[in-house]
């Protein structure tokens, strides 16, 4: 579904992907561990066209996506991709069901249509009681978990989360791992998960290793 082929980045006079070749399947839960430094959310990072590479392709299906112009690279991020960060960065002043509409409503949906859809996707997290809550009245766990719902709001074909669960107890970041299984079954997104968890990263369908700036196969 998505496929790198052949990335270099460097950062000044740093090399930190040295011809990286990727390709996830539709539906797919692939997992990234690797040294601090090893390129991973640099890697990330321009899967999902948040960065560029110096070279290298990046395919969406037969679609060249790394060479799309600006507006229609954030057009292609908001309808395809879904991002999740180990820090929520949900806005603190709207309620978890805001926060989870708001790609809806950046994409001109409808207001009622994507508060109602950003109800059901917390409802799927378990977090029908805590829809009008603002962040600050939540767990860490359940931040994380409006913060999932929120990058499935557009219905992602490829959910991109990086160290989701660094900065949860081990509890909820099984949970959270266990959401992203669920997810997969019941919307088909596939995911690429960056984590220095590997009893977590073991439970993907596949689990690649990342050393200086390659994957190793
Ligand atoms: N914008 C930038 N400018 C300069 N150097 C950068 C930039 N982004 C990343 N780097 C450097 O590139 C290297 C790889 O960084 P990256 O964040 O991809 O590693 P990582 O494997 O995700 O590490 P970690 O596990 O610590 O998050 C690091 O040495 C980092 O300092």
């Amino acid at each position: 579904m998505i496929r790198a082929q052949n990335i270099h980045k460097s950062y000044g006079q740093l090399e930190v992907l040295k011809g990286v070749d990727l390709e996830i399947q539709s539906g797919e839960v692939v997992s990234i561990m690797g040294a601090s430094g090893a390129g991973k959310t640099t890697l990330l990072q321009i899967l999902g066209t948040l960065e560029a590479a110096d070279s290298g392709e990046i395919y969406f299906g037969d679609q060249e996506i790394s060479r799309l112009g600006a507006a229609k690279m954030s057009q292609f991020r908001n309808q395809h991709l879904g991002f999740i960060f180990q820090f929520h960065h949900l806005l603190p002043e709207f309620t978890a069901l805001e926060n989870v509409a708001i790609p809806g409503l950046i994409s001109r949906k409808a207001k009622q249509k994507c508060l109602q859809q950003a109800a059901e996707l917390l409802d799927f997290m378990g977090l029908k009681d805590r829809m009008s809550h603002k962040p600050s009245a939540l767990s860490g766990g359940e931040q994380q978990r409006v913060a999932v719902a929120r990058a499935l709001m557009n219905r992602p074909d490829l959910v991109l989360a990086d160290e989701p669960t660094g900065n949860l107890d081990s509890h909820n970041a099984e949970e959270i791992h266990k959401l992203f299984d669920r997810i997969r079954q019941e919307f088909g997104s596939s995911f690429v998960v960056i984590t220095h968890n590997r009893a977590l990263a073991e439970t993907a369908d596949r689990l690649i290793e990342m050393r200086d700036g390659k994957l190793l196969v």
